[in-house]
């Protein structure tokens, strides 16, 4: 059954969840579900969440409110060009990066995102031309360690080349942040202030999605046409509503204990739309113990799409594909506000807040305990074994001994039936970009819904759900030896060993949480990566 909207379609494929999915529909219908969320009623959700809903909902009209905006961001881009800089670098973490990396990936504009305390990744984009290089600095909060970490690397390098670094930053933040205030007494060139009544991954059409995408060349005003022509669609309290169609059946697939969304491209023409809808997914509803793991993965034909139990609805990006129960239709602005009415929505269904992020400090506390304790980062306890180039450090429930492919077997069989693996690599995501092969390969042995991330972005995406959301997963870490490391100007941390806390914090958090994780630190990358893919082709064996 499709529902289609002017620009956008819902296909639910499987006759099945069609059926489990219309008395969801209908309530929906019946409370008037669309068109008070886009009238922004913050009571959809119940009391509990009414306060933060209440300063959350404004990206409904987004396409209308964002349009100044766009000669703003055009005019910028025309001077920072006349002055020959034409190179854009995007400092931002979460909703603060996502939406600009999938829009411009869309379009094949270039820009260079920062998104990792990968010191190698870091030195890698300090490497390009400076002379033709803005920097900009996105941050709601003003202030995450990630961002500021970049801003100060950044802000040096341009120092030392000679270049009046204030001049080569533009800041995105809400108002009133430490960032903005530190913006004005630094006198950073640009501070665009973006609507705060919309969170970091509702944000993709604010100010926080446009402008890097649009200093970087690509053609932000066409996102918000195709937003604006499907918003009155998704507003509407109709069953051909491809938002309420969406919601539902999500919601009756979690019903029937399909908490995985397991999604694949099938030729959007968009570029890694995946990777944003996962922070949306997760990070709204993994909560309380419930929500919807989202899992992304390479293809309809991956390992855990068209072979997926009964524990994961697989969803496709573009036209539909065997196996896809179901799929999502229409330009990227337009599924960009299609997915987030339908992530609000769901979150309904599942009685949660879609709007707040309540597990994700742990971590970042745990990691800021860890630098102001540098004796914790040598890793805490010494490795249980040491196989070539992988240190093992085993958490309680694996005992780390035996070869690697033995060790590793001992940690998959933990995996609960129903359960998820987590393979987490803080490392350099263009230098060790063979380390995401190892997501297809540990799906297809174990047979479990096997998620990639990469650390510390996956903290900003997934890792609420890990911690809030149904407490099955299994973590697999990996983290790398530092050829050179970089120092933060003015604190007291290097990017490496902040990357170490991250990973050691998360880990030691989830292990709190009675989490089953298995830290694998490859001390020479490369050769790390390929003891571990012969130690999984073993056992597949
Ligand atoms: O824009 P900020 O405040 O730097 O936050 C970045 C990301 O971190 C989180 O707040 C929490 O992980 C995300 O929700 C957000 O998108």
């Amino acid at each position: 059954m499709a529902a289609e909207g002017a620009g956008v379609t819902v296909s639910v494929d499987d006759s099945a969840l069609d059926a489990a999915a219309a008395p969801l529909l209908d309530k929906l219908l019946v409370d008037g579900v669309a068109s008070k969320l886009t009238a922004q009623d913050p009571t959809l959700w119940g009391a509990d969440a009414e306060p933060e809903a209440a300063i959350r909902l404004a990206w409904t009209t987004l396409h209308k409110t964002s349009r100044p905006l766009i000669g703003e961001i055009e005019a910028l881009r025309a001077e920072l060009r006349s002055e020959g800089i034409d190179r854009v670098v995007l400092a931002g973490m979460g909703g603060s990066s996502l939406a600009p990396e999938v829009i411009t990936g869309t379009e094949g504009v270039a820009l260079t995102v920062l998104d990792t305390t990968d010191p190698g990744q870091v030195a890698d984009a300090l490497a390009g031309d400076l002379d033709r290089t803005v920097l900009v600095v996105s941050s709601k909060s003003g202030g995450t360690v990630e961002t500021d970490s970049h801003r100060r690397v950044f802000a040096r390098a341009f120092t030392e080349a000679g270049i009046d670094a204030a001049r080569r930053i533009v800041v995105v933040t809400d108002p009133g942040s430490p960032l903005a205030e530190l913006a004005e007494a630094e006198g950073y060139r640009r501070v665009f202030l973006a609507d705060p009544n919309v969170g970091g991954r509702y944000s993709a059409l604010t100010a926080f999605g446009l402008v890097p995408a649009g200093l970087a060349g690509a053609d932000v005003a066409r996102l918000l046409d195709q937003a604006a022509v499907v918003a009155d669609v998704l507003a509407a309290d109709s069953a051909d509503n491809p938002a309420l169609r969406l919601a539902a059946a999500l919601g009756a697939a979690h019903d029937a204990g399909a908490e995985k969304v397991v999604l694949a491209d099938t030729g959007s023409g968009i570029a890694g739309f995946g990777d944003w809808a996962e922070q949306l997914i997760a990070e709204s509803t993994g909560k309380q113990g419930t929500g919807l793991l989202p899992v992304v993965v390479e293809g309809p034909d991956a390992p855990g799409f068209a072979d997926a139990g009964t524990d994961a609805v697989p969803v496709v990006i573009g036209p539909s594909a065997p196996g896809a129960k179901l799929s999502t239709r229409g330009p990227l602005g337009a599924q960009f506000l299609l997915w987030e009415y339908a992530t609000a929505i769901a979150g309904r269904l599942l009685a949660i807040n879609p709007f707040d992020q309540p597990d994700v400090e742990a971590a970042k506390q745990a990691a800021r305990s860890l630098l102001d304790d540098p004796a914790g980062l040598g890793g805490g306890a010494e490795p249980a074994t040491v196989v070539g180039a992988v240190q093992v450090y085993a958490s309680a429930g694996t005992s780390g001994n035996g070869g690697l492919a033995d060790i590793l077997r001992e940690f998959l069989d933990t995996v609960p039936a129903d359960g998820y693996l987590a393979v987490q690599a803080y490392l350099d995501r263009l230098d060790d970009a063979s380390a995401a092969l190892l997501r297809p390969e540990l799906a297809k042995l174990t047979g479990v819904q096997t998620t990639f991330g990469w650390g510390p972005r996956f903290l900003h995406s997934t890792g609420q759900y890990h911690k809030g959301g149904h407490q099955n997963g299994v973590f697999l870490q990996l983290t790398g030896g530092v050829e050179e490391d970089l120092d933060v100007p003015d604190r007291p941390y290097t990017l490496g060993s902040l990357q170490l806390a991250q990973a050691l914090g998360d880990g030691q958090v989830l292990t709190d949480r009675g989490r089953p994780v298995l830290r694998l630190h490859l001390t020479d990358r490369a050769a790390g990566l390929a003891e571990l893919v012969r130690a999984v082709q073993e056992l597949a064996s």
